[in-house]
């Protein structure tokens, strides 16, 4: 199957006049297999699927990669047209921000700590493209990936908040076999560099298994992962850290299926997020309700 180029919201709305269940799935692209594991998911669920493909540069610090950020959009249109997507709208900037452009989305709390502070005005654009693009394409369902976990939250605050009709699903992190988070900014490692990556989650299992164990403070629990991460000098740490569903950490892990540990590293000049849930037998995408 190939999927529909578009390049417009005009385009976008013209497309899909009359369609049934649209399924949505937003991207900066240079898609993998995470990225088509929500299409296909997406394409199970709904008649209709849209991908986005923009490098939304609102999100992007000064000193980011903005510039630099991997892009290929006809593998990608291949990538969309496997997994089952019917339409690819890839805007341009001008189509998105024309002149004259003002309006800026901020969720409050939840674009905070731990990301929002080393990526300061990151959630403010995220959430100003998401709902954008949910206004454009008026979806059914909004496919996100729980690797960007703290994205997930602050797309389902702002939904809420502001009644969009709606439903966010969250979708399990696809990984590599060595446990390294499918990412496209793995793209600006080596294969040998990607392979020593791969601490990063089994520092995020260590934090589990101690919480398997048994170990409910936090200090203790950070530092069963940090252990684990000073084994590759590689590794130059943002965060590590245990949080609630909103975000907080507290100085004991409360058992709850959105407690999730959390990571940010810079390794290689590349930085790295991930995160897993505390208690994994827990179904946190299950629990956080919103879909429709
Ligand atoms: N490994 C993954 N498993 C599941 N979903 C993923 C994975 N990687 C990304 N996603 C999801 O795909 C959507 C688009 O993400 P994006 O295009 O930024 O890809 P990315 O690989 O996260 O890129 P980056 O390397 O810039 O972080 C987001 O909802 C994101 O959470
Ligand atoms: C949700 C998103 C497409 C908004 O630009 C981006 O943050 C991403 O790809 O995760
Ligand atoms: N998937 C996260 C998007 C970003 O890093 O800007």
């Amino acid at each position: 199957m190939s999927a529909r180029l578009l390049h417009t919201p005009d385009e976008v709305r013209a497309a899909l006049e009359g369609a049934g269940r649209v399924g949505f799935v937003p991207t900066m692209g240079y898609l993998h297999g995470g990225h088509a594991t929500l299409i296909r998911r997406a394409h199970a669920e709904c008649g209709v699927v849209v991908v986005s493909v923009f490098v939304n540069p609102r999100q992007f610090g000064t000193g980011e990669d903005l510039s630099r950020y991997p892009r290929d959009l006809a593998r990608d249109l291949e990538v969309v047209g496997e997994a089952g997507a019917d339409f690819l709208f890839h805007p341009s900037v001008a189509a998105m921000y024309p002149d004259g452009y003002a309006t800026t989305v901020s969720v409050g709390r939840v674009s905070g700590p731990p990301e929002g502070t080393s990526r300061p005005g990151h959630f403010d654009g995220v959430a100003t493209v998401v709902l954008k693009l949910l206004n454009v394409v008026r979806p059914h369902r909004a496919y996100f990936g729980e690797k960007d976990w703290q994205q997930l939250a602050v797309v389902r605050q702002m939904v809420r908040d502001l009644d969009v009709p709606v439903g966010i699903v969250g979708v399990p992190t696809v990984r590599e076999a060595s446990g390294l988070a499918l990412s496209s900014r793995n793209s600006y490692l080596s294969a040998e560099q990607r392979e020593r990556a791969a601490v990063l989650s089994r520092a995020l299992r260590a934090v589990q298994d101690t919480a398997l164990r048994g170990e409910r403070e936090v200090k203790r629990l950070r530092q069963s992962g940090l252990d684990v991460l000073a084994t590759e000098p590689g590794v130059q740490l943002d965060y590590l850290t245990v949080v609630d569903g909103n975000m907080t950490e507290h100085p004991q892990a409360t058992e709850d299926a959105l407690t999730r540990v959390l990571i940010a590293a810079r390794m290689f000049g590349v930085r790295l997020i991930d995160n897993m849930p505390l208690w994994p037998e827990s179904t946190p995408s299950a629990t956080m309700g919103g879909t429709r």
